[in-house]
């Protein structure tokens, strides 16, 4: 199963026009558009698809994922993939990838419209003029002039917010345990530990995934150490503000303001914050713009056309190895790997235990942990239905076998070698062509090219015996190759009964 082989397309939320155009003109994919499905329409649907694009509203559960069974990608078009079910995408072999960049401004921008909007209560009043009054006592405000805004988050997003809120001559100052505090100091942000932000802070803004360690990051505790009065906002994710500290901070007076874009449960059924005259609350509207739409979908439309075609894989968030794949520098030792894994599965009868897989030459230093998995999907190939790239060293572990990499650097010979259940495999490239060099202590004379179909066996080469019979089963001798120990050859296509060439294997690479 190659996961370029993407044909039919879902696309279950509201997404630009250009995504299914792209994907129809660029990639010939053809693609359904079936906005709003509910989840038992699209459990009852998936099967028919090789890929799912998705906004945030549809929850791509393990139960879709399994029922996908000819799923080969889940594509976000956007940043948060919290609506997917990465780890299950992930064990079975498919593709989530996502547009991180392409709603980042938007988000940034509604952000700043939050803090302006708190700032002089604007949808308050507006609302109050709606109702007839006019009230200009009610609404006085603030300048944000020489405030300070606590940005936690510095990534993409945040810094945005950063920029524009300097702007407004705001100092911004923040936290992020990833992002150097002198690279935030380039884009004007002054890094603190979390425990000096709160008691700095006018307003403090989320900008962060929602993570177990970002979970309830504004909760009672950071509360009681702002200062009176401080305002929230959360365009990031519902639950990084904790929704009931934030409704006691409202109720007691410590927090002045909530800005909400998203919420812990969406739409939410529990109105007490959306009700408080504080909150200016939004229905998840940071990547709802023109702008971050069509880039969205254009871009996850341009990353499955590259995919399909076998030019790239962009933006994918679970698949390091196949990645590797890609890249015209790897790309030839990922098939050496898979090959060399194949091979000694066919020459093992059962695989279980350790698998050592040793490379060597400098250009492979770092390459012990995608070619441990491009073995791994070699040597569990034919046994599990749905082993790729993605999912290879998980299965791995799955099934009792342990393969472990170690280097060899120096200027030898750049090579790679598999051994387990005491075979010995030596392979390498000859001119970016995968070949085998060795098989335990028999040496090839000249490298085996791995591809097509072989037939191995011990000994040397009974070549009127094996011309003979190929003949008769339609198959032709394209190479030969022999060594102290095993010989190899080449053919045309794979042979029914080997039994007259005495004990050989046949493979398929
Ligand atoms: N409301 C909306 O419609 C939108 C929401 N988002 C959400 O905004 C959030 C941020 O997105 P990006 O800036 O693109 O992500 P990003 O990955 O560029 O930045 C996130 C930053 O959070 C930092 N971080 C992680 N744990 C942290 C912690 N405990 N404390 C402080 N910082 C921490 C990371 O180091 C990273 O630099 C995401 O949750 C995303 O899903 C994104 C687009 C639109
Ligand atoms: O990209 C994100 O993380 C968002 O939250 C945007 O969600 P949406 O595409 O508007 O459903």
């Amino acid at each position: 199963m190659s996961l370029s082989d993407i044909r039919r397309v879902l696309i279950s939320d509201s997404l630009a026009p250009a995504c299914a155009q792209i994907l129809r003109t660029q990639g010939g994919i053809e693609v359904t558009e079936s906005p709003g499905l509910t989840h038992q329409q699209l459990l009852s649907q998936i099967q028919d698809y090789d890929g799912l694009i998705v906004r945030s509203a549809t929850k791509v559960t393990a139960e879709v994922l399994t029922a996908g069974s000819r799923l080969k990608l889940v594509g976000r078009a956007g940043t948060g993939v919290d609506n997917v079910d990465v780890e299950c995408a992930t064990k079975n072999g498919i593709i989530v990838m996502n547009t991180p960049t392409g709603n980042s401004i938007s988000a940034a921008e509604l952000t700043c419209g939050l803090v302006l909007s708190l700032s002089r209560q604007i949808p308050q009043a507006a609302e109050s003029m709606r109702a007839g009054k006019w009230d200009r006592k009610k609404f006085m405000g603030s300048e944000l002039y020489g405030k300070t805004i606590g940005i936690l988050g510095l990534g993409r997003i945040g810094k945005e917010v950063a920029i524009r809120m300097q702007s407004f001559q705001m100092r911004t100052i923040g936290y992020d345990p990833i992002i150097p505090a002198e690279v935030t100091a380039q884009f004007g942000v002054q890094q603190f530990p979390l425990e000096e932000i709160w008691e700095q802070c006018d307003y403090i803004t989320v900008h962060t995934p929602l993570l177990p360690s970002t979970t309830g990051l504004i909760n009672d505790a950071a509360f009681s150490k702002c200062k009176q009065g401080v305002k929230v906002i959360n365009c990031a994710r519902g639950g990084i503000i904790d929704e009931a500290a934030l409704l006691r901070a409202l109720q007691s007076g410590q927090c002045g303001g909530a800005g909400l874009d998203v919420f812990i449960e969406e739409p939410p059924r529990e109105r007490a914050l959306v009700e408080h005259p504080l909150v200016i609350s939004l229905p998840h509207l940071g990547a709802s713009t023109e702008e971050a739409q069509n880039r969205c979908g254009e871009e996850i439309a341009q990353q499955i056309v590259d995919l399909v075609k076998d030019r790239a894989l962009v933006g994918a968030v679970n698949a390091p190895a196949l990645f590797k794949a890609f890249s015209p520098e790897t790309k030839p030792w990922i098939q050496l790997g898979e090959a060399m894994g194949n091979l000694l599965q066919t020459l093992l009868p059962s695989i279980n235990g350790n698998v050592q897989v040793t490379t060597s030459g400098e250009i492979l230093k770092d390459a012990g942990s995608f070619l441990c998995s491009a073995v791994t999907v070699g040597l569990l190939r034919g046994n599990k239905e749905k082993i790729n790239l993605v999912n290879g060293s998980l299965f791995a572990k799955s099934t009792g076998i342990q393969v472990s990499s170690q280097h060899f650097s120096g200027a030898g010979e750049i090579r790679l070698e598999v051994s387990g259940g005491g075979i010995q495999l030596v392979g390498s490239l000859s001119d970016s062509i995968p070949c085998l060099l060795k098989i335990g202590t028999s040496e090839f004379r000249s490298p085996v090219t791995l591809h097509g179909t072989l037939i191995l066996w011990e000994g040397s080469a009974p070549l009127l015996k094996l011309t003979e019979v190929l003949s008769e089963a339609g198959s032709q001798l394209e190479m030969l190759h022999v060594s102290n120990g095993h010989s190899v050859a080449g053919i045309s296509s794979p042979v029914s009964d080997l039994s007259l060439l005495g004990p050989c294997i046949q493979i398929t690479l």
